[in-house]
Order: C-alpha cells, then structure tokens, then sequence
C-alpha cells in the first residue's frame, strides 16, 4: 500500500523579492515521521484552486499555523490595522478545502490559524489581540529568538474528558502545550464542539460535531515536538491513523467500481 498523502495549504511568503506559496518543515516533517503521510503543499492561489479536484487525490488534510490572519471581512466584519496581516490566497485556499474535507468525511487536522480558519468556514468568529481583552493571558510567543524557545511547551489547557481530542492526545483534564497566537476563537461555530480550554477561557481545541472522520482544531502546535512530546505523537499517530483507513477504505470502493 503507498504512504498516504495529506493536502496542505501553503502561505504566501516574499523571499528575496520572489512570491513563494511555503509551508514551514515543523508540519509536513511531523506528518511523515510521526503521522507517516506525505504532504502535498496545495499553492495558495485566490481563484484556480478547485477543492473537490484536491480532495479527489489526496486522503486527508493538514491546515497549518501562519503569521498571517483570517480577513475580517470572512467573518462577517471590517478589517481594522490589528486584523493583519493577510494572506487571502491562503484563506481562498484553506476555507473550502476545509467545508469539502468535512462534507466528504475526509480527515482533517487543524493547528493554530488552522483552527481559526475551521470555525470561520463553519460559521464563526474570531477576536483579535486577545490579550488585550480582561483576565486573557498573553498567548503570543515568547520574545525570544531561537524557535525552540518561541514554540516551548509552557501553558495547561484542561482538556475535556470523554472527548474526540482527550481520546486522539490519549490523555484528559490538564495537559501542557506551546502557545503563539494574537486571535482565538470569538463565537463558535455551530457545528463545532469545544473540547480544552486555556485557564483564562480561550477555546484551544475543538472537533467537528457529527463528523465523519477525524475532524479536529487545536490553537496550539503539536507539530512542533511531535517526536518527543507524548500527547502530541499520540495526535498525530490518530491522524496519520484516520488518513490510512480513509485511503484504505477509498482504495476498496474504487477496486469494486472498476
Ligand atoms: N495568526 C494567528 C494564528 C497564529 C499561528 O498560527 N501561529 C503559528 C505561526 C507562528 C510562526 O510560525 O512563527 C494568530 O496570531 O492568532
């Protein structure tokens, strides 16, 4: 059986003056030696993505984090300076892949921007500078330099007992992650289910309600120390899991067609 393949949406990035659609190794590094699928990086076009054409050829999808943030105007709202900055070839790219993998019962792992962008697709919205809000945490990274530092695992969340995320990270109540976010999840979508929170209130996991498959958000990055922190491995060995059934399962049902 070949290794399974994942759908990531890429970035846009600059680099020496040169448009770049990127995903950053920490993902697609976490999905082949710990989920052990290989990444498709899906360029971040605004139009000319068609998202059903992806999903026909890949067996799940993995949303990544950025620095870039969902536009306001997704979400119902106008864009302040704060909102930014935006990649909206990203945003073109990752929503419908999103609503299309749930429709069609086709994994879905959603991490940081990820899960933002999972609560946007299905209806929800996001605050910004949340650290700016009463009694929420600074949830930035750290002001350090090196990356190890900037994704240290350093806040609990409580994860919820008896949930799809307590059951996927293999562990409830308090677990220990990284956190580099500006935004979180304002009103949640209707179809979503929250699963951790932060001590302060912030929605840190959610999944899918009624889902067909592995359907879940995290705000944190489990990517980053997915070969040596046990709740992350655990998340990213049932996803690599779901994503072998669903091709297996895909694979059959094509051999009885032909
Ligand atoms: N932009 C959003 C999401 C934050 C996020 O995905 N952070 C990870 C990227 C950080 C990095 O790669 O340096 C927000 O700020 O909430």
């Amino acid at each position: 059986m070949p290794k399974s393949v994942v759908a990531v949406p890429a970035d846009i990035r600059e680099i020496e003056g040169a448009i770049w659609h990127a995903a950053p190794n920490q993902y697609v590094s976490a999905a082949l030696k710990v989920a052990d699928v290989m990444s498709f990086i899906v360029p971040a076009f605004e139009t000319g993505n068609e998202a059903d054409a992806i999903l026909d050829r890949v067996d799940g999808v993995l949303i990544s984090g950025a620095v870039s943030n969902v536009h306001p105007s997704l979400y119902g709202r106008e864009a302040s300076e704060e909102d930014g900055p935006f990649d909206p070839g990203r945003d073109a790219t990752s929503l419908p892949l999103i609503r299309r993998a749930i429709d069609r019962g086709i994994p879905l792992l959603a991490i940081c921007r990820g899960i933002q962008e999972l609560n946007v697709a299905l209806g929800g919205t996001l605050a910004s500078e949340i650290q700016e809000q009463p009694g929420i945490w600074d949830h930035r990274s750290p002001d350090v330099s090196d990356r190890d530092g900037k994704f240290a695992i350093r806040q609990p969340v409580i994860v919820e007992e008896g949930s799809c995320i307590a059951r996927y990270l293999g562990t409830a109540g308090e677990v220990q992650v990284n956190s580099l976010h500006r935004q979180a999840i304002s009103e949640t979508a209707p179809r979503l289910q929250v699963e951790a929170r932060a001590e302060d209130g912030t929605v840190e996991a959610v999944s899918v309600i009624d889902a067909k498959n592995f359907a879940v958000g995290v705000q944190w990055h489990p990517e980053y120390w997915a070969e040596t922190d046990a709740p992350s491995r655990a998340l990213f060995e049932a996803f690599g899991d779901a994503v072998r059934a669903y091709s297996a399962r895909k694979a059959t049902l094509e051999g009885a067609a032909a």
